[in-house]
């Protein structure tokens, strides 16, 4: 229980919630201190962690008058499946930190609205429990371990639990500096485990552009690599014949004084030149961060801290209702710059 008389797990008014800026103020009220700070915080200084913000929020918006929005359209394919709007659950680690149902509410959560979920190796709830629950596609985040053969097998059992994609986490050879992580003396609770990951995420042996064949060699789902900033990366991701790539600074966690992803993301998109889809995370809150983000290149976008929060203030009710405001501030912000659908969200909505 915290100052506030609330306590992890209460309910609390999802009507009070009307964005997501509502949402992780709410959640710092029922988090504990060590959790909020967890998913809160980012590396170093938090630039990055600000950047991302900010540099989506100095973007100005360009819009077109007169055209007919009356029938939106905010479908994507990827992969051969349709997603019904452009926005999936980012993978972040520990669930059972922020609330008691954990993945299995986030799974629930996804499900009502109707959004790909992409699994965190560091889920503290078995694959196979959360694959029971799912009534939407899950994805799988895949952090490779030190020891290859229990990584093969880690993928072939997120691919036994209907994962239909990989994406590789490629930007995390070692965490982050978290001072306020540090500070908050973050440890995981003897009873939340990874069963996926026994043991700490230590320092990862080398990964290269070779593990990434050694996966996909074997791999039956389309793998992606996850932590791209770099357009050279981005023409090598092609290269090594990868399926997608995700544009992250992982938050701002890992490595502080990187530009924000919405800054890297046309690069990356003009070295892809459509030959794969991007997709892009960090610090998208808004649907018309969303519409940014599509305009200047990805198909589709992932959050992670607002669905942690909203996982925080109302289990599954609160994975939902974050996802259902950005969908619906999304559509907002289509009709508004009168843009019926994503292919004509381009350059031209940009004002420059
Ligand atoms: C609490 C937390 C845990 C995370 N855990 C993982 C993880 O296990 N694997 C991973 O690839 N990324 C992880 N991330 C990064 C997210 O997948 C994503 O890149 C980032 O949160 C997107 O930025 P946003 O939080 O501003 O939406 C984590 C992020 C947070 C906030
Ligand atoms: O916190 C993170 O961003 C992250 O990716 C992670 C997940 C589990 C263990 C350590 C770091």
């Amino acid at each position: 229980m915290n100052k506030d008389g609330i306590k992890a797990g209460d309910r609390v008014d999802l009507s009070e919630l009307i964005n997501l800026f509502d949402v992780e103020k709410m959640a710092e009220r029922t988090m504990s201190k060590m959790a909020y700070e967890y998913v809160a915080s980012g590396a170093g200084d938090e630039w990055t962690l600000r950047w991302n913000r900010e540099a989506l929020d100095a973007i100005k918006l360009n819009p077109t008058v007169l055209t007919d929005v009356s029938k939106l359209d905010t479908r994507v394919t990827l992969f051969g499946y349709e997603l019904p709007y452009p926005i999936l659950i980012a993978p972040t680690a520990y669930h059972k930190l922020m609330h008691p149902e954990g993945e299995l509410a986030t799974a629930r959560g996804a499900g009502a609205a109707s959004a790909v979920y992409v699994v965190s190796s560091f889920t503290t709830t078995p694959l196979s429990e959360i694959a029971e629950v799912a009534t939407q596609p899950l994805w799988f985040q895949l952090y490779v371990r030190d020891d290859r053969e229990l990584t093969k097998e880690l993928v072939q059992e997120a691919e036994a639990h209907g994962c239909r994609a990989l994406c590789i986490t490629v930007d995390t050879v070692v965490t982050g500096i978290r001072n306020r992580e540090q500070r908050a003396n973050f440890t995981l609770p003897n009873n939340v485990l990874t069963p996926h990951m026994p043991g700490a995420l230590r320092e990862q042996k080398p990964l290269t552009w070779k593990d990434i064949e050694w996966l996909q060699s074997f791999a039956r789902t389309p793998v992606l690599l996850k932590g791209i900033l770099n357009p050279a990366d981005a023409e090598k991701a092609v290269q090594s014949g990868v399926s997608g790539i995700i544009v992250s600074n992982h938050g701002g966690r890992n490595l502080d004084t990187v530009p924000a992803t919405i800054e890297a993301l046309p690069r990356i998109a003009e070295a892809i030149d459509r030959r794969i889809p991007v997709l892009m995370d960090g610090g998208i809150r808004r649907g018309t961060d969303v519409v940014k983000a599509i305009s200047l290149g990805a198909s589709a976008v992932l959050v992670g801290k607002p669905v942690c929060f909203g996982l925080a203030c109302a289990g599954a009710e609160g994975v939902t209702k974050v996802l259902e405001i950005l969908r619906t501030e999304l559509e907002l912000a289509m009709a508004l710059t009168g843009k019926a659908n994503l292919a004509s969200l381009d350059h031209s909505v940009i004002w420059r």
